[in-house]
């Protein structure tokens, strides 16, 4: 009965001589992503904002793959034009990968609003702005090469739980979840796939940046778990992305996470959708025991430092 029910159906997204439009390819998870596409084949195109780091980047992946087409666009994603334009040099994408993100950890009460529309901003707005921009060609491309494509949405873990210290960051990575379940449902005729991946901590320029400031109580609950390499995370989303999951866990905790949370999230595979029916429950119950523990945690962290500071 599952294996009727599983919808929408499979999938196989062919990465090879397709167009692969990664932003924020220009360092850690996007830049491995970037790199291991132009392996496999695919022309790569690059977005960020800085220029340099772009350059550098194009380099590298050019050593990495023997390729010699790489495209760079210098944009911020927070501004629709300049997408849009970049979008219109790139030519039309076959498998979009908006990968780009910030994040700062932070007690609500020690955020400035500032601080926090810049995340929403980049991190949400953005993914709507390239999306846009991106659609109209991308569908025109699989009605023209009857292969499917692919809008693939970075999330987090810490778009499938909230805890301490990501009130900000993980309101604009749950955002995304409502985003990609709905443009599911309005590109399947379209032949377009959507994929949602969500990495533990993985080990980036952009996490080591986030370490001068996450507080001690985000560290502790962040590392129920494990974290992981940019590699080994850029290999699990193009995985993801090539069978057409909509729902891309990368460690055994993101499996578990994902059963959890399965809501009422489309799922491609009759075995994944056993998995979660018959799971359900178990999982539930492995959710309230994290919980219980991340709770006594921070409880017990407020008691030993008395009152905050
Ligand atoms: N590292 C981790 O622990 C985890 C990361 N993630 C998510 O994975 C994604 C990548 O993270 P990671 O590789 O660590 O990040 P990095 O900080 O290493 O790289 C971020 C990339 O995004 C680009 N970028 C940032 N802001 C903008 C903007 N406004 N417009 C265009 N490009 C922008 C950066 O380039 P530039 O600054 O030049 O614009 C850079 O290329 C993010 O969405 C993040 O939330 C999810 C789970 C864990
Ligand atoms: C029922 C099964 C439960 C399984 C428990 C899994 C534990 C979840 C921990 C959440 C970790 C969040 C890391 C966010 C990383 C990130 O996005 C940043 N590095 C960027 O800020």
């Amino acid at each position: 009965a599952l294996a009727f029910l599983a919808r929408p159906r499979a999938a196989r997204i062919p990465l090879k001589g397709r167009h692969v439009f990664i932003t924020g390819g220009s360092s850690g998870i996007g830049l491995a992503m970037a790199t291991a596409a132009a392996r496999e084949g695919a022309r790569v195109s690059i977005l960020a904002r800085n220029l340099a780091r772009l350059q550098e980047a194009r380099a590298a992946i050019q050593r990495d793959s023997g390729r010699d087409d790489v495209g760079v666009h210098a944009a911020d994603v927070r501004d629709a034009d300049a997408v849009a334009r970049a979008l219109r040099e790139a030519g039309a994408v076959d498998v979009l990968v908006c990968n780009h993100g910030v994040f700062v950890p932070q007690e609500l009460e020690r955020q400035d609003v500032e601080e926090i529309k810049w995340m929403v901003d980049i991190n949400l707005m953005g993914t709507f702005h390239l999306i846009k921009a991106a659609l109209p060609a991308m569908r025109a491309r699989t009605s023209e090469t009857r292969l499917p494509g692919s809008i693939a949405i970075m999330s987090s873990q810490a778009g499938q739980v909230g805890i301490y210290g990501y009130t900000a960051y993980s309101a604009s990575k749950f955002a995304l979840r409502g985003l990609g379940e709905a443009l599911q449902h309005e590109v399947i005729t379209d032949n377009i796939h959507v994929s949602l991946i969500f990495p533990p901590d993985t080990e980036t320029p952009g996490l080591e940046e986030e370490h001068k400031r996450r507080p001690e109580l985000t560290n502790i609950i962040a590392g129920s778990s494990g974290g992981m390499k940019a590699n080994d995370v850029a290999k699990k989303a193009l995985d993801g992305i090539k069978s057409g999951k909509f729902i891309v866990p990368c460690n055994f905790e993101g499996a578990m996470l994902a059963v959890a949370t399965a809501g009422l999230s489309p799922q491609s595979s009759p075995l994944m959708a056993f998995i979660e029916v018959i799971g359900a429950g178990l999982m539930r119950f492995a959710a309230l025991c994290f919980q219980w523990n991340w709770f006594s945690t921070i409880e017990n962290y407020y008691a030993k430092n008395k009152k905050r500071e």
